[in-house]
């Protein structure tokens, strides 16, 4: 379904034609392809090991822990949870995180936020060693990103590239719109998209009338951390939307920041949540935990 309505787009059509009924972008087999991939290299070597330090009690937080140490000793990746506990301060974080960026014995360095009240994300993840920062969280990886110099790109915002690529959506040339200046999405997002020749405009919380502005997207990317924000009357005809949103609903399911009721009758193209972004985003962590460790 989905490959023909990538051939489309690609054969220069901006937007797909809006019949009514959204193709959905899985992320699901190309999450399944790159962890096969990863699994097969991994076998050929000695095993990989990814840090993750955390130092929060937030139960969004843990249960994405606890899901990519679970992907990571599926395709044979070692896994290692540095708790330093909620009160940590940044001395502490800084001095783990330096102690990682030197251990023989790591490759791969995360640091999951939130962190405590007081510590500033940006300040501690200048101490990830950058050879080891598999999710782009050292400010200096994100200035080599928008510099074409070789760095880990923030997962999340490659996959949505990847997700794009595997289904077939060109982007040279388009108007893409990304709403969310994060340094975890949205800005390193806007470098990928340059870098592949697309126009760029990145929208925020001080955007005036946002509607107008997405609807110019032929193709709208949308990580604003806002259950539903995005509805029908904020994209074309046609667009393709990808919701990088992921807020855990009261029924333990999963929504995104699109609105995928109302958008999939106007999109052409709209990825799901849950099974979109998401998989891609953890299958791309232990991707770069594999080049890290081959480096
Ligand atoms: N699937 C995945 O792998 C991942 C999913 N996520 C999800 O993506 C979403 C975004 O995450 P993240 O980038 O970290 O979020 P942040 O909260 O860091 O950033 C949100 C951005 O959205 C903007 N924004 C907020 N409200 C509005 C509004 N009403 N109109 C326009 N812009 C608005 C903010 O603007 P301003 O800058 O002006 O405040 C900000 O730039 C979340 O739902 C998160 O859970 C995040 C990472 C990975
Ligand atoms: N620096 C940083 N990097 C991140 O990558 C990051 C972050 N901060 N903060 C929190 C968000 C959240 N996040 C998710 C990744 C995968 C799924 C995922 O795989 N979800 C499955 C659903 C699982 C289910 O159904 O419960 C899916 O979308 O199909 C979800 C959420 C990464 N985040």
């Amino acid at each position: 379904m989905t490959g023909h309505a990538a051939a489309d787009l690609t054969s220069g059509g901006a937007r797909l034609p809006g019949d009514g009924v959204a193709s959905p972008l899985s992320g699901k087999d190309l999450a399944a392809s790159i962890r096969a991939e990863v699994a097969a290299m991994v076998a050929q070597g000695p095993a990989p090991k990814l840090a993750i330090v955390t130092a929060t009690a937030d139960e969004a937080s843990a249960w994405y822990v606890r899901s990519l140490a679970r992907a990571a000793g599926k395709v044979g990746i070692t896994c290692e949870v540095v708790d330093l506990g909620p009160h940590a301060d940044a001395a502490t974080i800084t001095a783990t995180l330096v102690a990682l960026g030197t251990d023989p014995g790591t490759h791969g360095v995360i640091l999951q936020t939130p962190l405590p009240a007081g510590v500033s994300a940006r300040e501690v993840a200048l101490a990830i060693e950058p050879a080891r920062d598999v999710d782009g969280a050292n400010p200096v990886s994100l200035g080599r990103l928008a510099t074409g110099l070789p760095a880990y790109a923030p997962a999340t915002a490659e996959a949505v590239v990847a997700l794009l690529d595997h289904h077939g959506i060109a982007l040279a040339g388009k108007e893409v719109v990304v709403v969310g200046r994060s340094t975890v999405v949205g800005k390193p997002l806007a470098h990928l998209l340059l870098d592949r020749d697309a126009t760029v405009t990145v929208c925020h919380s001080r955007t005036v009338n946002l509607p107008a502005v997405t609807r110019r997207a032929d193709i709208l990317v949308v990580a604003v951390g806002r259950a539903g924000l995005v509805t029908a009357d904020h994209v074309a005809p046609g667009a393709v939307v990808i919701d990088v949103g992921t807020h855990p609903t009261a029924d333990g399911g999963l929504v995104g920041d699109v609105d995928a009721g109302s958008v999939a009758a106007v999109a052409g193209a709209l990825s799901p949540v849950p099974g979109g972004v998401g998989p891609v985003t953890t299958a791309l962590l232990l991707r770069h935990t594999l080049d890290a460790a081959r480096a």
